[in-house]
């Protein structure tokens, strides 16, 4: 059986408005994450991320569960409204403090930080002055960015700029079901563009800043396949890349947009007049980051059938695209479970930028977990799904594919966004009455099969 490289790194994932709690401490301004959560009726239960996990207060446990588990690498976002509070200008030096203690806290137990610099909680002001929709989010992001490398660049191993470009844009301005909640059909399209801009100006400035880090960005690629080999399937599947893998994928891997997705949804003269970005966009990374979930199977919609679901509604091109229930089992997100489809959206990007660098920077499951008479949880469907995940990574490598690392979702239990905590994607369950830590079934399973592969 193939093993993995002796250097192929093995860590847990979390995001700062999920965990951190203390969303008014030590100067942290409000994000957009906090308007949305407190406007009636968009998240689960009218969950907020106000206390989450409180890891702002017990991040040293929390690093020293990694610790025991044995994973070399935590991948962490930081907050931008706790760096730069207002999105631009004054910069809150206990916010970089904050940062600062988390990795050297990480360093001191042998784990290497991995920093997400924008994983959603964009600061309010910014919102307010357009948001992903205005060109000057994408400057300011990138300024943000240079001072946090340059305040915390010695001691963080690698650099993600955005997490997840395609839920920003198309959750946030189309679908309207992610913050800022805006149901702007194409135009979401405009907030993707600024994004992949601010990336690209942000790896410039972290470039000019020097330093040796790795930067990177992290995609949620959707590993798509036709319900048929009709024309009309196949179009639905290629509607459905487009929009949910090429429209990141070819800018910042091949400096140019995909112009079937363009034309689909009639943007082509829009981005014609910005194609002046397309070199900073595509400013040479690192590695690819690929968060990897579900593999979707589409079909053309005919009479009775919706629109996709996970593609929500108001998103462009949706109406055209509905997705099939194979009968494949499924999680509590409702996501089918095809560990054989990260194998597949390695080897697309990998047929773009062969050799570049990749890792799986979030993977994992939502279950609903019962806490047993003695305390355990004994997850085994999400053990089950991890499992099936890391041998698909296995897999990968012994196809030749370059994946360097596997970071699970979630660490701990936390705040699932529009679900609130009603879903629960941790290794490590978080009692939230208590705050108490208890490592899950899937945890100890994780831990065994790390120190097993590691040899
Ligand atoms: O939904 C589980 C995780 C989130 O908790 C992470 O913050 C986020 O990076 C993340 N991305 C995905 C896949 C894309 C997606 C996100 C939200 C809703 C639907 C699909 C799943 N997840």
């Amino acid at each position: 059986m193939t093993t993995f490289p002796a250097d192929f790194v093995w860590g847990t994932a979390t995001a700062s408005y999920q965990i951190e709690g203390a969303v008014a401490e030590d100067g942290r301004r409000p994000s957009t994450w906090d308007t949305f959560a407190r406007t009636p009726g968009k998240v689960w239960n009218g969950d907020t991320g106000d206390v989450a996990c409180d890891h702002y207060h017990r991040f040293a446990e929390d690093v020293a569960i990694m610790a025991d588990l044995g994973v070399d690498a935590y991948r962490f976002s930081v907050a931008w409204p706790r760096v730069v509070p207002e999105g631009t200008g004054a910069v809150n030096q206990a916010g970089l403090d904050f940062y600062r203690r988390v990795a050297e806290t990480c360093l001191e137990h042998g784990v290497q930080p991995y920093v997400t610099l924008y994983h959603w909680d964009l600061p309010q002001p910014l919102e307010d002055a357009g948001g992903w929709l205005s060109r000057s989010t994408a400057e300011a992001f990138a300024e943000y960015a240079r001072i946090t490398h340059e305040a915390l660049g010695d001691v963080i191993g690698s650099w993600i700029t955005l997490n997840e470009p395609w839920c920003s844009a198309l959750l946030g301005y189309a679908a309207g079901v992610h913050a800022p909640g805006q149901q702007l059909g194409t135009r979401s399209l405009e907030a993707a563009h600024h994004l992949l801009l601010g990336h690209g100006l942000a790896v410039q400035a972290m470039r000019a800043d020097g330093g040796e880090a790795p930067l990177g960005i992290t995609l949620n690629l959707h590993a798509v396949r036709a319900a048929s080999d009709s024309e009309a399937d196949l179009e639905a599947a290629r509607r459905y890349d487009g929009l949910g893998n090429r429209l990141f994928l070819d800018p910042l891997l091949r400096g140019a947009y995909p112009e079937d997705v363009l034309a689909d949804t009639g943007t082509t003269e829009w981005f014609a007049e910005r194609s002046d970005d397309l070199a900073t966009i595509a400013e040479p990374i690192d590695f690819i980051g690929i968060n990897y979930y579900s593999a979707h199977t589409v079909a053309a919609p005919e009479d009775g059938r919706f629109s996709d679901p996970s593609l929500p509604t108001p998103t462009p091109g949706s109406e055209r695209v509905v997705t099939v229930d194979t009968g494949a089992e499924k999680t509590q997100m409702g996501w089918e479970i095809h560990p054989d489809g990260l194998v597949d959206v390695l080897a697309q990007v990998h047929a773009l930028a062969p050799g570049l660098p990749l890792y799986v920077t979030e993977n994992g499951s939502a279950w609903p977990d019962e806490v047993g008479p003695d305390g355990r949880v004994e997850d085994e469907d999400r053990r089950r799904y991890l499992e099936a995940h890391l041998e698909a990574c296995r897999e990968a490598v012994a196809r030749g594919l370059p994946l360097k690392g596997y970071f699970c979702w979630s660490l701990l239990d936390n705040f699932e966004w529009a679900f609130g905590y009603d879903r629960r994607f941790g290794i490590v369950r978080v009692d939230y009455e208590t705050q108490q830590r208890t490592v899950k079934r899937s945890g100890e399973f994780y831990r065994d099969f790390v120190a097993r592969e590691r040899g």
